[in-house]
């Protein structure tokens, strides 16, 4: 309901908008247009000498630029919000200011409406460009803050992070055990007490899985022990059985009657492990901040210590959609008619997804037409209804957000479903027209931080350019930092306060690499290069060489540039090439391929 407020003072414009980003956005829209010319007249210009050709004189005094001058630097990063679309149409010699007064095409106000017709659609990005660091930044502001959860120890919890320190609820082991298999005696620490060579009568055997009940274990005789058995009470050492020999066998020849011992060398406490000394009770094992890994040894130290659940934080659940009429099902048997094509980015998308650990929800493809059926995809989708069983957290969608008729998803996001947009146009290549917004939803959770019960505020929604080596670069580039965060992933933990190289980052890990070749660079845009990073067996050092140079090599549609990736180059703007030799950072998507230099060189 807010309007723009807008004075003069001086020979400055002042324009005051609301507070909301999306109120301010609706109401700069209304206005922008007509600011160049507000500002030319404020600095003292009359319309009629404008309009009577004095305006080009103006705005060159004023500093504002003409039209074509105004689409050169469209892909350079802007500090500050600022639309494009006002410039355009002036020079065209209209009489009054105001909108109903607009006569030719490119004068009539814009509008980001599906149905508007050609007359009003944008003819350039109303959406500011943003820099991929300030992109981050507004995913990692408008990422909530995780969810706690109390999860089975299994290895669906692998990947999760701890949401408060775990304790041993039990001792390990719970009793006195052997570490060897051998034959468990009294010791003595004193040069005149009993020696262990000898031969000795053998008492009894004990199993590693005996129950309780054992007999002491009387001086002067020896009893068989298995390793991890429980040592029978008195006993106080453990003697391998390698030490040992055979004196005499029972009558019947079943079993043991003496053995004697070869070493006099075993003390208290040889291969024996103390109740507790492999993890006490009551010990702190795992902290929070800390990660389930598919390593292993956490779930072994949760799972050998009686944790049989543990909090965590909640995995956030990622729904996929692809958008386009021209998409087919990538297994569908026909074939391929006019302009369709093979939906590529679901299934590329959802492995990705999937291989890190995230649970997924397969959208399927929503038609740009009929009008109407992106928004239901989506809506079901946040309601957990149609494909997806219950509710999606994140949903990235691929195709439609870039400046075409069809590309309806920056619309269906504002306008049904309520949406705000943080950003719609990113300084980087491929990937310039990702979009990112949240959508309001309520939804009863448990805050992380406080513990009590709090509302989940909004849904995210990364909208992803269409072209299959762009959407996959984005999902690396902006969605993987926002599901680290969703997770947990970063939380303080005093384990890794001591061990500050344990840290875990949100987003792909940062190295630094040598380019083995030149490497083009964009002029205007960061461009994330996709590579081949290997480790050097001789010198230590990674080295990056391109999965494809020359014309087609990195283009966006070319989703073969990221077959083979492990490792995305960024390549700040310049002139020329990042030069052979050259150290330059590299965001790894994959594992590090080892191999010889002079291979690569
Ligand atoms: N006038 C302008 N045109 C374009 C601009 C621009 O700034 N001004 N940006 C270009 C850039 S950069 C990109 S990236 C693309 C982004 O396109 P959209 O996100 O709008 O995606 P679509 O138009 O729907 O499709 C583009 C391309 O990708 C193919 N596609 C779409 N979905 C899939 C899928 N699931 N699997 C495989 N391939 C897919 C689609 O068929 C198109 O070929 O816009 C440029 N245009
Ligand atoms: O920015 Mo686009 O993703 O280059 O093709
Ligand atoms: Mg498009």
């Amino acid at each position: 309901m807010a309007r723009p407020v807008a004075g003069v003072r001086d020979k400055t414009l002042i324009i005051t908008l609301p507070g909301s980003p999306k109120g301010a956005m609706e109401n700069l829209d209304a206005v922008v247009k007509l600011l160049p010319h507000a500002c030319l007249q404020s600095a003292g210009g009359s319309s009629r000498t404008m309009h009577a050709g004095g305006l080009k004189k103006l705005e060159a005094e004023a500093g504002v630029s003409s039209p074509s001058e105004q689409r050169q630097p469209q892909q350079q990063q802007h500090s500050h919000d600022h639309h494009h679309h006002h410039h355009h149409g002036h020079g065209h010699g209209h009489g009054h200011v105001g909108p109903k007064a607009h006569t030719s095409p490119a004068d009539r106000p814009q509008s980001n409406d599906p149905s508007a017709g050609p007359n009003q659609r944008y003819r350039s990005s109303p959406y500011p460009m943003l820099s991929v660091e300030e992109a981050l930044r507004q995913i990692s502001e408008h990422t909530p803050e995780p969810i706690v959860i109390e999860a089975p120890v299994n290895p669906s919890v692998v990947g999760s992070v701890i949401a408060e320190d775990v304790f041993a609820t039990e001792a390990v082991p719970a009793y006195k055990a052997s570490i060897v298999d051998g034959y468990a005696v009294i010791a003595s620490d004193s040069p005149t007490g009993p020696s262990t060579k000898g031969v000795f009568p053998v008492a009894s055997v004990t199993h590693a899985n005996v129950g309780g009940g054992l007999q002491p274990l009387q001086p002067g005789t020896i009893a068989r022990i298995t390793t991890g058995a429980p040592l029978p009470p008195n006993a106080n050492a453990v003697v391998m059985v390698e030490d040992t020999v055979l004196a005499s066998s029972t009558p019947d020849g079943t079993e043991e009657a003496t053995v004697e011992i070869l070493t006099g060398d075993i003390r208290p406490g040889e291969n024996v492990r103390e109740p507790g000394s492999d993890v006490s009770l009551g010990s702190k094992i795992l902290a929070r901040g800390d990660v389930i890994s598919p390593v292993g040894g956490e779930i072994g130290l949760l799972a050998a210590t009686g944790n049989r659940t543990v909090k965590v934080f909640k995995k956030p659940r990622v729904g996929v959609l692809s958008t386009g009429d021209e998409l087919v099902e990538h297994d569908d048997p026909r074939t391929l008619t006019g302009g369709q094509i093979r939906d590529s980015n679901r299934p590329s998308l959802l492995s990705c997804l999937q291989s890190w650990g995230f649970p997924t929800v397969d959208l399927g493809i929503a038609r740009d037409t009929p009008a109407g059926e992106i928004e239901h995809a989506l809506r079901d989708s946040l309601r957990g209804v149609g494909r997806a069983s219950s509710s999606v957290d994140v949903i990235v969608t691929t195709g439609g957000v870039s400046m075409g008729e069809l590309d309806l998803l920056k619309p269906t996001i504002e306008r049904s479903l309520g949406g705000t947009i943080h950003f719609g146009r990113v300084s980087m290549k491929p990937g310039k027209p990702t979009t990112f917004a949240t959508i309001p939803f309520k939804e009863a959770a448990t805050s992380a931080t406080e513990g009590t019960q709090q509302e989940r505020q909004s849904k995210l929604i990364f909208s992803l350019p269409g072209n299959p080596a762009s959407a996959l670069v984005t999902l690396n580039l902006f969605v993987l930092p926002s599901l680290h965060k969703l997770s947990g992933l970063g939380k303080s933990s005093q384990a890794l306060a001591s061990k500050p190289w344990m840290a875990p980052q949100l987003g792909l890990p940062r190295v630094a690499v040598v380019l083995t070749h030149h490497f083009p660079l964009d002029p205007k845009r960061t461009e994330y290069h996709r590579a081949i990073v290997t480790a050097s067996r001789s010198d230590g050092r990674l080295y990056a060489t391109s999965t494809g140079l020359g014309g087609t090599g990195q283009r966006s549609s070319r989703v073969g540039s990221l077959a083979s990736a492990n490792a995305l180059v960024v390549l700040r703007p310049g002139r020329g090439v990042g030069i052979k030799g050259e150290i330059m950072e590299a965001l790894m998507m994959g594992p590090v391929h080892a191999c010889d230099t002079r291979l690569i060189c």
